[in-house]
């Protein structure tokens, strides 16, 4: 477990968070009681089974939607609403980003909408579609990239806005395994080069262990955090060594181990003591 009280540089805290849908059916509790900080700069991923609130959780964070209860907390200050210092980046990058509008002008758009002017968004725009290797199609298309491409837009357009925080959920879910891994790199290499925090929401558990420095693992719904599991591999990761290395397959028998528990619907708030049978005299 990650001892997450003890650092006062924290940047995100999500304290007893509740998430109640009203439905027809009535109320469908998605989430229990939600707890964790995240450090200023760190990258952590969380995994969990489906329909654990993965999604829900990350949009009260965002401020796209109320907690029934509790609260998230970003820089001292509840959050009430879409924080300014926030960014997002999501599975679907064909519906995030604008078919009519070029690429530079995607990757503008959240500028201009923070009064940003001309020359420090031409000058930030360069930079970010630079970072994520597409400074040759500034004026192309959505329509005209492949999907990779379309999603490496999205998310020059969240780094171009030099959020604090970059919450991804499930970004790379519907691109071919080898753009996914080129991606991978991508995100850390740009979490490392502008000091982001970033959360990011997987079912992918070698993902998960791959990218993050942390895995939070959620039990299934209603929701509680089942684990919260320090990454120790090298600051450095590169897709075949890590990937082979005896602590990555460690973490991820784990994490593995642990997602079968929370589909089974073990809760850590279950765990009692074990009856161990004595040997006789
Ligand atoms: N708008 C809604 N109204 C009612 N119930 C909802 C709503 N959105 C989500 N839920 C329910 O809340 C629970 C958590 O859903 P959520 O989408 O947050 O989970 P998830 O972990 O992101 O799922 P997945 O891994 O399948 O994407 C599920 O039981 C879901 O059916």
């Amino acid at each position: 477990m990650v001892d997450t009280q003890s650092n006062s540089d924290v940047l995100l805290s999500v304290r007893s968070m509740k998430k109640v849908y009203p439905t027809p059916g009535g109320p469908v509790e998605a989430v229990r009681d939600l707890t964790f900080d995240l450090r200023r700069g760190e990258f952590a991923c969380i995994v969990g089974p489906s329909g654990s609130g993965k999604t829900t959780l990350l949009k009260c964070i965002s401020g796209l939607m109320a907690p029934t209860s509790g609260e998230v907390i970003l820089d001292g200050e509840r959050v009430a609403g879409p924080p300014r210092n926030m960014a997002l980046v999501f599975q679907e990058y064909g519906r995030s980003l604008y078919s009519w509008l070029r690429v530079e002008d995607n990757v503008a758009l959240p500028l201009r909408a923070a009064g940003i002017g001309p020359a420090e968004r031409r000058e930030r725009v360069a930079e970010a579609l630079e970072a994520v290797g597409l400074a040759h199609v500034p004026q192309s298309y959505p329509w005209q990239l492949s999907g990779g491409m379309q999603q490496r837009v999205a998310i020059a357009r969240a780094v171009a806005y030099r959020p604090e925080i970059l919450l991804m959920d499930e970004p790379f879910a519907a691109v071919d395994a080898q753009t996914r891994a080129d991606l991978e790199d991508l995100v850390r290499s740009v979490w490392k080069k502008l000091g982001l925090t970033v959360l990011f929401v997987t079912h992918d558990i070698d993902e998960s262990v791959y990218l993050g420095e942390r895995v939070i693992i959620l039990s299934s719904s209603p929701t509680v955090v089942q684990d919260d599991v320090r990454i120790d591999l090298p600051f450095e990761r590169d897709q075949l060594e890590t990937r082979s290395m005896k602590q990555f397959v460690v973490h991820r028998h784990h994490v593995y181990e642990q997602i079968q528990l929370a589909k089974r619907g073990f809760r850590a708030e279950d765990t009692r003591p074990v009856a161990v049978a004595q040997p006789s005299a």
